[in-house]
């Protein structure tokens, strides 16, 4: 009996000391959000920062409504994806609305031969931001080693959601370093904060993005370079499939808006208050817990999916 009563103390104290900790996180991320969403804060970009900004992925979705914000800030835009057609019309629609200058650079980020081409057509801008937006996905969840057309999907991931983010970075960051000013935004995803079973190779991809941006923000922070890792839950896109925006999945127009306010202000951001409270709950979770739930999540739009496509 005598003996109990210690470990009873050790554990109250146990169970005090967490239950701080977890009221200092929570009331942490409500200021936070509160000085980000609530206070409001510039936009953090704009032609002071070099007159271009460049997107990569820019032609729809979020990377889109990145270009859009930052054309309305006054900055140039250059876009680049695949479709000379898309990047037309979008750059067309750009330079109508915000009556700002901009470029339109047609390139593969599957290819890895690509980046002679985009150092040859940014030569002699001045970039004051760098979106590092390109992405792809899985077409629904899938185990690994039943992912169709596997070993050309691993390289075409890897050179889209990686290999990208460092080459445009090798472009763009000297530039900024000799200027002593500049802005990177990365777009990694929820899926790159914590591991999402069955979209494996997506979300190894997106925790890359997470770490390189991290490091890249702490090496170059003296020289006057802000780097930014965005981290959206879904957002209604070509990408996600989800066409009616709720709640949680807003339009990737409202989605930015949102971010750009945390520009500045947060190096790793969910981007949009919703999501953010989903990340800190998520991320409060126990990992074991965590990994069981989101595999749950996981198998059951797999097999919506495979029943869906069975019936097709
Ligand atoms: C708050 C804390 C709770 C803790 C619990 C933890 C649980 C673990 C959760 C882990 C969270 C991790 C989140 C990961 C986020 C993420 O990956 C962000 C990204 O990077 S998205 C891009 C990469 N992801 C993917 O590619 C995922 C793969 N995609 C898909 O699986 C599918 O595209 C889809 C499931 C999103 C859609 O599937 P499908 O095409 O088969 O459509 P459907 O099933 O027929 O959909 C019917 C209907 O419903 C709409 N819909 C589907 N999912 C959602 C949703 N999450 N929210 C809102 N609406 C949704 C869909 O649009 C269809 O509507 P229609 O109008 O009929 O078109
Ligand atoms: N939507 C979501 O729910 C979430 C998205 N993200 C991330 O946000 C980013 C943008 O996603 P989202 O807006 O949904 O994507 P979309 O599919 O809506 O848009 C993708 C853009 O990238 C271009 N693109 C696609 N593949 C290539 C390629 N191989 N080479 C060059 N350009 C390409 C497309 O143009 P074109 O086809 O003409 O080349 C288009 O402009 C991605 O990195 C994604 O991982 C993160 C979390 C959630």
């Amino acid at each position: 009996m005598e003996s109990a009563l210690p470990a009873a103390g050790f554990l109250y104290w146990v169970g005090a000391g967490t239950v701080a900790y977890l009221a200092l996180r929570i009331s942490y991320s409500l200021f936070m959000a509160f000085r980000v969403w609530g206070l409001g804060h510039g936009p953090g970009v704009g032609p002071e920062l070099g007159e271009w900004a460049v997107v990569t992925g820019g032609t729809d979705g979020i990377g889109k409504s990145y270009a859009e914000e930052l054309a309305k800030c006054g900055m140039k835009v250059v876009l680049i994806s695949r479709s000379q057609d898309k990047l037309n019309e979008v750059s067309r629609e750009i330079r109508e609305k915000f009556k700002v200058e901009t470029k339109t650079i047609a390139a593969d980020f599957a290819s890895e031969d690509i980046y002679d081409k985009i150092k040859t057509s940014l030569e002699g801008l001045k970039i004051g931001v760098l979106v590092n937006n390109v992405g792809i996905s899985y077409e629904y969840p899938e185990y690994f080693l039943e992912i169709p057309d596997l070993d050309n999907t691993i390289k075409k991931m890897l050179n889209v959601n990686i290999l990208s983010v460092c080459k445009m970075t090798h472009l763009v960051l000297p530039g900024m370093v000799e200027r002593s000013k500049g802005v990177i935004l990365n777009i990694s995803s929820a899926s790159g904060m914590n591991p999402f079973p069955l979209l494996t190779i997506y979300s190894a991809t997106k925790g890359f993005v997470d770490f390189f941006s991290q490091c890249i923000h702490e090496e170059y922070k003296s020289k006057g370079i802000f780097v930014q890792s965005v981290l959206p839950f879904f957002v209604a896109t070509k990408m996600s499939k989800i066409r009616k925006p709720s709640l949680t999945v807003p339009t990737s127009e409202a989605y930015v808006k949102s971010a750009m306010k945390t520009v500045g202000l947060k190096t790793r951001t969910n981007g949009y208050p919703i999501h953010s409270l989903m990340g800190t709950i998520v991320c409060m979770l126990p990992s074991s817990l965590y990994l069981k739930l989101s595999m749950y999540r996981g198998k059951s739009i797999r097999a919506r999916y495979l029943k869906k496509a069975k019936k097709n």
